[in-house]
């Protein structure tokens, strides 16, 4: 698995075909191949934004969720071979937009980890806790538990990271301090260690917050692989200073 640092920006529900622009400023202004940029615009952009960046690009595209079926009656879903087909690379899963707005439980995060993988793509499987459960002390055994159901046992030797996104951290411009991002990732680590074996090393991001002036504290923290990026992906001039800030 890579190690290069990924800098990954999730435009959630935002964007028009306008905003297409905002990536080819990306594409355009990041130049040190040592980061890894992946933009994961609303479906309706994926394949409008690949066919302006083509396949050579520095910007890897990605879905923010997927279904775990190939197709089928579920109406409004997308399966990840749609995604793959719509020059998608990679997946986000397990957001926590999706596990408390969609009550969406980890052993369907695992079915969907599964069908991304069938279909080519990456997947970035978060987790997270909320304020209530941090501070009722269940902070370790709400990641344990996420990551433990949400990975499905047939990982070894694929590509995925881990995405650690305090739900509290989510767009309050509240980020989380180092010690706790330092505790959630050794946890992680301990935790896919105990089940994949100490050899795999799984590349880790950290989601929440992330600013242009907050992110080259972030990024030097040790073990942290780069940085799932909401809010301040949208505007390319923002986001290039995350890409910037990477070590
Ligand atoms: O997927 C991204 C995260 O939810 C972080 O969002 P944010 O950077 O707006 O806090």
């Amino acid at each position: 698995m890579t190690s290069q640092t990924l800098i990954a920006g999730n435009w959630k529900m935002n964007g028009l075909l306008s905003s297409i622009d905002e990536v080819r400023a990306v594409a355009e202004g990041s130049c040190d191949n040592a980061v890894r940029i992946a933009i994961f615009p609303p479906y309706t952009l994926i394949h409008p934004i690949s066919q302006i960046l083509g396949h050579d690009s520095r910007v890897v595209l990605g879905g923010q969720d997927c279904h775990y079926e190939d197709y089928g009656a579920y109406t409004g879903d997308v399966s990840a071979h749609q995604l793959y087909d719509a020059g998608a690379r990679m997946v986000i899963l397990g957001h926590s937009e999706r596990r408390h707005g969609h009550k969406e439980p980890c052993e369907t995060v695992a079915l969907k980890v599964c069908a991304a993988l069938n279909a080519g793509l990456e997947p970035i499987i978060c987790i997270g806790e909320t304020l209530e459960q941090r501070k009722e002390g269940l902070t370790h055994a709400v990641l344990s538990k996420q990551l433990r159901d949400s990975l499905p046992d047939d990982l070894m030797g694929k590509a995925f990271h881990v995405a650690y996104e305090p739900v509290w951290a989510i767009g309050t411009g509240m980020i989380a301090t180092d010690d706790q991002i330092v505790d959630a990732f050794s946890l992680i680590r301990r935790v896919i260690s105990e089940r994949f074996g100490t050899d795999f090393k799984p590349h880790l991001l950290y989601g929440g917050s992330v600013k242009p002036d907050n992110a080259v504290d972030v990024l030097k923290l040790d073990g942290v692989g780069g940085a799932l990026v909401g809010g301040a992906s949208l505007k390319a001039k923002d986001f290039l200073k995350i890409i910037r800030a990477a070590p």
